[in-house]
Order: structure tokens, then sequence, then C-alpha cells
């Protein structure tokens, strides 16, 4: 399930950021097209803003399309009525249109082996503190065991229709399960799965994009 309904505020395109252009060809198209090299998935369903269900039917013919929603978690929510009989179900943001294929293999493996979620994930690199409203710091965080999340994040079918009977708050899908009861499994993310979020982060993609598909130096001149 790619959820691709968001408003892309923080990007600040004037478009929905799954349909903004990056190297010729939308985030969302290169999103599936990324889904599809892991060679991993049967089915596709993405959760558009209404006005774009059309739009992405004709873009994208051999995937399903459902109205997303006013929050991530009520997109995801409306994909999973369109999954069908799938065991093993990945949820995966639009906007890390970069994610390498062994992510998804990563995911998908640990899920197999029997854990019932599962998110990929990167060591912080900067120290963290914690701060109160005035911007003072109050202390700070011990990083050594935290964890930045990515997606795909994946899920034995059963325990993701759980997670979404509850609440649907919290910020990605494995909180949900956690709220659950269900364990959730870490296994290494990657760089490239990197959220493109804001302007620099767009431009970001672009050069890795470029380099990677040789359209651009690697020496980005
Ligand atoms: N109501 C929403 C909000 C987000 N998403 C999707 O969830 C993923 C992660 O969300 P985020 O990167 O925060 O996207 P936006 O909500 O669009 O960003 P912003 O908060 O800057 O508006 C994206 O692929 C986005 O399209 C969604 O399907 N439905
Ligand atoms: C799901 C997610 O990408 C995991 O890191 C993240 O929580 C989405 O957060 P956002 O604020 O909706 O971009």
């Amino acid at each position: 399930m790619i959820p691709a309904a968001g408003s892309g505020t923080r990007l600040g395109a004037g478009t929905p950021k799954a349909f903004v252009e990056l190297g010729g060809r939308t985030i969302l198209e290169r999103c599936v097209e990324g889904v599809g090299a892991a060679g991993l998935v049967d089915v596709v369903v993405v959760a558009v803003p209404e006005e774009l269900v059309d739009h992405t039917a004709a873009l994208l013919p051999d995937v399903r399309v459902v109205v997303g929603g006013a929050e991530r978690s009520h997109s995801v929510r409306a994909a999973l009525t369109e999954i069908g009989d799938a065991d093993v179900v990945l949820v995966h943001d639009a906007a890390r249109t970069l994610t390498p294929p062994a992510v998804f293999g990563r995911v998908v493996d640990a899920v197999r082996a029997g854990a019932p979620a599962v998110v990929p994930a990167l060591p912080v690199a900067d120290t963290l503190k914690r701060v109160d409203d005035g911007g003072r710091v109050i202390s700070t965080v011990d990083r050594g065991p935290l964890r930045a999340v990515q997606t795909p994040q994946g899920f034995a079918v059963e325990a993701l229709r759980a997670a979404y009977r509850g609440s649907t708050v919290a910020t990605d899908d494995a909180g949900l399960a956690e709220l659950a009861g269900y364990p959730v499994q870490v296994v290494a993310g990657d760089a490239l799965a990197f959220k493109i979020t804001t302007a620099f982060d767009l431009r970001l993609a672009e050069l890795l994009l470029g380099a990677m598909t040789g359209t651009l130096p690697t020496n980005g001149g």
C-alpha cells in the first residue's frame, strides 16, 4: 500500500507531493516503479487525493486506486480495504521514492520469518536535545538505543488489520501495531530511503537520481 494523498505542505510545490515531478516523472510513478523493481509485490494499492483518482488510474493502470484521507493513517486505512487476500502487507510512503530493493527484501524476509510487524531503521547520527517552549535545553537524550524509522513497514495482514481496528493516532503504522500489543522488529534501513519532505530533499533526490541513472556526473558538476 502506498499512501500518496498528502498535500506536501513542507515541500511547498503547490501540487500534492506525490504528483510533483522528479526527473521528468512523478514521485508516485517512481515509487511504484521502485516497488515493482523489488520483485516482491503482487498487488499495489495507492491512496491519493480524491480529485486525482481518475488521473492516477490513467497514469498507473496496473495499480488499485483509493481515495485517501485527511491524515496518513486514514489513507492507509482506506487502502487496507483493497488488499484482497494478501498475507504480507507493506506500507510504503510515496515520498520515500528512492528506497532500494534490498530494503523491501529485508522487511519481507523478517515478516516471513515470523515477525508480525517490521520496520527498517537507521541509527541517529546527531546529538539529540530535549528542549522547553523557550528553546532552552532541558537535557541531552541518550541516542544509543534510538532509531530513525523508515518505510516500507511490513506486517502480517492480521496484525495490520488489528492495529487499524483501534486508534489511528500514531505517526507510523508500526506505532499502531505497538498500541495493539504486537512486537515490532527492526531491520536495517538505508540512507536512500529518506523521505522527500522539503525542497532540499527534492533537490537531493534529483541529484541522486541523476547520478544513479547516469544523467548527471557523480561530482554534481
Ligand atoms: N493525509 C495523508 C497524509 C500523508 N499521506 C502520505 O504519507 C506519506 C508520508 O507523509 P508526508 O511525507 O508527511 O507527506 P505530506 O503529509 O504530504 O507532507 P506535509 O506534512 O509536508 O504536508 C506521503 O507519501 C504522503 O503522501 C497520505 O497518504 N495521506
Ligand atoms: C511513516 C514515517 O515515514 C516513518 O518515519 C513517518 O512517521 C511519516 O511522518 P510524516 O510527518 O507524516 O511525514
